[in-house]
């Protein structure tokens, strides 16, 4: 079994909150070597040995001689001395706590999570009390990192979970492409600096030269891969005239260069070298778990990192034709790892052999370990409904999936605090929202009415969001003595049907099309109920900002809305109530007119048990700190047994 590096939490990282032990406390690590290229890598242990101190920003260190720390006694437990790999190199220090017998805890863990998803929670919140912290090295590798690049949740979760990671103690590194188009949103790359190291990369039958930028931020390393593919106008995905019809070459270059960026780049003057956690985010980057097994282990590299493939949205899974497996850049033997054969009746024609090659299955079956968004999700991927295909593959690997529940980042959602929103507000203090409703109101051109029920939708406009649904459900709903405002971007056909409806119910609907993130929030402030009758969602980020924000969710009970949006029980606690909401189903333009006429009367006429709603939705803790332990269990888990591939 791999031995874990610990190191009590007081000590580490950004959380620090007792500088006197911070000074104290000094360690030997190996650092990773610097490398070019993997085919001339000479495996090889260049230990630096080095002397560790925190600076207040960061962890800075300074050369030593010394070689093994003496065992000494630390006010949290005992500090056993040094802590060596395989080959002898020293790669840490050990401090055991007096009272914790670790080896049995985390034994005890992998029984919890064999007997299901609902003790993840419960059984981490237990640890992070009774442990110290382990400190890793963490790798996400992800087409989108908000506020660099966003064009939905995705963005989200890989600019604020890093952070929570990285003010645990860990070094945290985000891999994304650096895509400039021409606008002024290229400015958020401003402060990243090019660094000297570039990667050569073998793939789509040539060599290909990536480069890096760099910005510390947050404590966190936003390391930015530069090629001219990511270079032009429009989304990280695609333009006006749809998906980009290089996104497999574009998609495979961030992977083959997030794989060498641990190895090469001296962030803060030091690799990150080979004992990572890669967290490979949705199809994109789900080459990399492919990329350490075939491409690195065979050499000897990459030996203690583990790979964890964290599931976003399973409807997308990087498929294309059988032949360019060859542009993957990956040995001839791998083949297998992603093969996928379409069954007959998703085939085009007769001839049609259905051979294809599926990026995210092949995560999925070379990866560590497995995370989806949400525990509900964790099991909808493995029925033939959510599974989309890779139901059975997910099935059998159902031992090693965690669900764990999106937070928030409190920096950018929180009311407040929000810069973007004319009138702050808190739960203690709810006088602004209603300011923010007028200003919405004034804003759209629609009545000023702060008595009528506000209803909002923010998101992708396509089917997985259900947008038809509240489409077709517009004209019955606009009967009703209510205001309904839908902001979005997606499959054109909604966004002409959402003009359409604007010029019929002038008076009570607006569409906003486009992608706006202050409107984002000024919607998310100003309306009473926020809709979201997803066919499937695997998180959703948008009912945690509306709960936060006082806006009553009524969603359709499916994946992380089911997991995190509670139904309203006016009778609950003698009278009191409980809920956050309305989750119903099943999804029909029938239920969600009568979920929304129940949410809107209840508005109306029933003020008290609508300020319970309210205030409860704003007290739910959706903190990325919550969240974050739990990776960390799911990291330690990962760690605990051999890689599971190459
Ligand atoms: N037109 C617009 N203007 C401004 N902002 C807009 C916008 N359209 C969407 N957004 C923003 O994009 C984000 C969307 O997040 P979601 O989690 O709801 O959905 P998404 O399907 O993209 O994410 C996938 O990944 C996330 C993260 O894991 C999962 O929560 C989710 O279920 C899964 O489908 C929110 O921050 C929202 O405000």
């Amino acid at each position: 079994m791999e031995t874990l590096q610990i190191v009590p939490s007081r000590i580490i990282g950004g959380r620090s909150t007792d500088n006197a032990i911070f000074k104290s406390f000094s360690g030997v690590r190996q650092l990773g070597s610097a490398s070019l290229s993997w085919r001339n890598r000479k495996i090889q242990s260049l230990c630096v040995k080095k002397r560790w101190y925190n600076d207040g920003r960061r962890f800075m260190c300074r050369s030593s001689s010394s070689s093994s720390a003496q065992d000494k006694e630390q006010g949290e437990g005992t500090l056993l001395g040094t802590e060596r790999d395989s080959t002898g190199s020293v790669v840490g220090f050990n401090l055991i706590p007096h009272s914790a017998t670790r080896g049995e805890e985390i034994l005890e863990s992998q029984e919890n999570v064999a007997n299901g998803g609902d003790e993840l929670s419960e059984d981490i919140e237990t640890h992070d009390k009774a442990l110290p912290k382990i400190t890793l090295n963490i790798v996400f590798v992800t087409s989108e990192a908000a506020p660099y690049s966003k064009t939905g949740g995705l963005g989200d979760v890989c600019g604020s979970l890093p952070i929570a990671l990285a003010q645990r103690g860990h070094r945290v590194m985000v891999v994304s492409p650096r895509y400039l188009n021409g606008s002024p949103s290229d400015e958020k790359y401003a402060n990243a600096v090019e660094m000297e190291s570039q990667a050569k990369i073998f793939c789509f039958g040539g060599v290909q030269e990536v480069g890096y930028f760099h910005e510390y931020r947050a404590g966190v390393d936003w390391v930015f891969v530069d090629h001219p593919s990511y270079h032009r106008p429009g989304t990280p995905y695609g333009d006006i005239f749809g998906a980009f019809g290089d996104n497999q070459f574009r998609f495979t270059l961030l992977c083959q260069a997030a794989c060498e960026a641990p190895l090469l780049l001296p962030l803060g003057g030091f690799t990150y070298g080979e004992k990572c956690i890669f967290l490979a985010n949705d199809w994109h980057a789900g080459l990399v778990p492919v990329l350490l097994a075939a491409k690195y282990r065979p050499y000897g590299v990459y030996k203690d990192a583990r790979s964890i493939v964290v599931i976003h949205n399973l409807a997308h899974q990087g498929v294309e034709s059988a032949v360019t497996y060859k542009n993957f850049g990956l040995p001839d033997g791998w083949y297998k790892a992603l093969e996928w054969v379409f069954p007959t009746w998703a085939r085009t024609h007769a001839l049609d052999p259905g051979e294809a090659v599926n990026v995210l299955k092949a995560a999925i079956v070379t990866s560590d370990r497995i995370v989806t968004v949400s525990q509900g999700y964790s099991w909808e991927i493995t029925t033939p409904e959510g599974g989309y295909g890779l139901q059975d593959l997910l099935s059998s690997r159902k031992a090693v999936i965690s669900g764990i529940t999106n937070g928030i980042d409190a920096n950018e959602w929180d009311p407040s605090s929000d810069e973007l929103i004319p009138s702050r507000y808190s739960v203690d203090d709810l006088s602004g929202k209603v300011e923010c409703k007028i200003a919405l109101q004034k804003e759209l051109g629609l009545p000023i009415r702060p008595d009528c029920p506000m209803i909002g939708f923010i998101g992708r406009l396509d089917y997985q969001k259900g947008v038809d649904i509240i489409l077709s459900a517009i004209p019955d709903l606009m009967k009703d003595d209510v205001q309904f405002v839908m902001l979005g971007s997606g499959e054109k056909q909604y966004e002409d049907w959402m003009r359409h409806l604007e010029s019929s119910y002038i008076d009570k609907f607006r569409a906003w099309v486009g992608f706006n993130v202050p409107i984002s929030h000024k919607i998310t402030a100003g309306c009473d109920i926020l809709t979201m009758p997803s066919r499937f969602e695997p998180c959703g980020l948008n009912q945690l900002y509306a709960m936060k924000y006082g806006t009553v969710p009524v969603v359709h009970s499916t994946g992380g809305l089911r997991d995190t949006v509670l139904n309203f029980n006016p009778y609950a606690n003698e009278g009191a109530g409980e809920g956050t909401g309305w989750a119903f189903s099943p999804l029909s333009k029938e239920n969600l007119l009568a979920a929304l006429r129940i949410a809107a009367g209840t508005y109306k006429d029933h003020k008290s048990s609508w300020e319970g709603l309210m205030k409860r939705g704003m007290e739910r803790d959706s903190s990325w700190d919550k969240a974050a332990t739990q990776y960390e269990q799911v990291f330690e888990w990962a760690l605990i047994d051999p890689p599971y591939a190459g």
